[in-house]
């Protein structure tokens, strides 16, 4: 059973070229012209590229005391529908939990799936049995990523010295570390001093995470991982003060990427002082958005090379859940949505208005995740022997983002009201039609699991050049190296 697409451009992170695309067992097996099928989708006037990979969603996540609504199923629908075929969630063990009981929660949820996956391990603790698992969870689990939040203070926040135990544990094991790089402590004491105060509305979760939070910490979290030697990937980079560490320490040869979400790059911190509170309260996420100067920021960023790959972080609550916090903004459950809109609304502001060029865009959503979490070229890519996960895009198709027609199960959507083109004609996943003509398909379980080997490249290169200039001690002719 075979499938040809016909008629399209071709569009990869490096170059855009006519040619049909042919799909034989969930695989891409000939790339050229006049290609023939038993199924033949037709391409004509449209980009066939690889799936968008979403590399930080949480699915189903425990978080401020309830669970975030979108699960594997809701969300993975939403991500196929708006042409992601990977998403990448956290596994996030609880306070004492062991990594590998943990594993075992997402995996079970995850069997919901309708497109592939892959999994973060979160570091939410450090202790021995930590130390331990974390080889397991590398080299049989197929988990080369750990992330450690470096914010809210009291649940999943580590310390210092437990981020630098584990970035150096993570340089041994040839895996690399992500952070949320806010500082929880000043976080913690400006959230009291604005309740204390009086502020106690959605806004106020915008005015305790200033850029500088996120500044300190992401420059304190890149000379840790420098120190350690393990590569760092820092998740929904929001401000310029972040953005400018990440760009210092890559002119300085670090090997650090950073992410922007969708959200930051187009939404802006007006939305916190909206009079309605639902309206502001279902914005809240950390980090806060931001003002047009830094979003300026990360449009450039993405532009120059500077930051890497545009995610969503989708963690999605309900307006019930959100009302939790009324009151008291430090109990509004922290998330937004974004999955099933994160391309349309990066093609409609990125490459329509000239931002961004259909292969930087290629790059962004899909290629360079694949390459940093080792995936790549089998996610991607469309080459001979890369899965077929594709995306078909019409840049005619338009719509108007509405929460009545999406599939994310939450009852609003923060990007209500955008008119967005750049929509899939056709989603595929390993192959099979998960849209089709613009309409989704769901198959419950179609997803698998993407193991990710450790010492990818950029590992390699860090683990050869730490070996290269480590420290080494002076031979003293006649001077013992101990004490006598
Ligand atoms: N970002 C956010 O507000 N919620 C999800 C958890 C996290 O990534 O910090
Ligand atoms: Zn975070
Ligand atoms: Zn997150």
């Amino acid at each position: 059973m075979s499938t040809v697409i016909r008629g399209g451009t071709v569009v990869t992170h490096d170059l855009s070229y006519r040619a049909d695309v042919l799909i034989e067992d969930g695989t891409i097996t000939q790339i050229g012209e006049g290609l023939t099928g038993d199924t033949e989708l037709d391409a004509t006037g449209c980009y066939v590229m690889p799936g968008g990979i979403d590399p930080h969603t949480h699915l189903e996540m425990p978080f401020m005391g309830t669970h975030s609504t979108d699960d594997f199923d809701s969300g993975t629908r939403a991500a196929l529908a708006g042409g992601t075929t990977m998403v990448v969630d956290f596994a996030l063990p609880q306070p004492g939990q062991g990594l590998l009981d943990a594993l075992k929660t997402w995996d079970n949820k995850s069997a919901r799936a309708h497109c592939d996956y892959s999994f973060h391990m979160a570091v939410t603790w450090w202790g021995e049995q930590v130390f331990d698992e974390m080889q397991e969870v590398v080299a049989k689990h197929g988990i080369n990523s750990f992330k450690h939040f470096m914010a809210y203070k009291g649940s999943l926040m580590v310390q210092d010295d437990e981020m630098f135990a584990s970035f150096q544990r993570l340089a041994e094991l040839g895996a690399i570390a992500l952070v949320h790089a806010e500082n929880g402590d000043v976080v913690a004491d400006l959230s009291a001093k604005l309740l204390r105060e009086g502020t106690t509305g959605p806004e106020g979760h915008a005015y305790s995470r200033p850029p500088q939070v996120e500044g300190e910490a992401a420059n304190r979290a890149i000379m840790i991982a420098d120190m350690a030697g393990v590569p760092l990937y820092v998740v929904h980079v929001s401000c310029e003060q972040s953005h400018e560490a990440i760009r210092r320490a890559r002119q300085a040869g670090m090997r650090v990427w950073g992410e922007p979400l969708i959200q930051h790059l187009t939404l802006d911190e007006g939305e916190y002082f909206h009079a309605d509170w639902d309206h502001a309260a279902r914005r809240v996420m950390s980090p806060p958005f931001r003002s047009k100067a830094h979003q300026a920021s990360l449009w450039a960023g993405l532009q120059s090379g500077s930051l890497s790959v545009v995610a969503t972080d989708h963690c999605a609550f309900t307006t019930a859940q959100k009302r939790t916090g009324v009151g008291d903004f430090t109990k509004i459950p922290n998330g937004t949505g974004g999955l099933e809109d994160r391309l349309p609304m990066l093609w409609t502001h990125g490459v329509v208005p000239g931002r961004l060029t259909p292969n930087e865009f290629v790059a962004v959503t899909s290629t360079n995740i694949a390459k940093i979490l080792n995936c790549y070229p089998r996610k991607g890519a469309i080459r001979v022997g890369s899965d077929a996960d594709i995306l078909v895009l019409d840049p005619a198709r338009e719509k108007t983002i509405a929460a009545t027609d999406q599939q994310s199960a939450i009852d609003y959507n923060v990007f209500e009201g955008q008119q967005v083109s750049g929509l899939p004609r056709y989603v595929l996943s390993r192959g099979r039609v998960m849209v089709d003509d613009g309409t989704l398909k769901p198959a419950e379980g179609h997803g698998r699991f993407v193991a990710r080997a450790p010492r990818g490249e950029v590992s390699r290169a860090l683990t050869s050049w730490k070996e290269t200039t480590r420290p080494r001690p002076v031979d003293r002719a006649g001077i013992p190296a101990s004490g006598v």
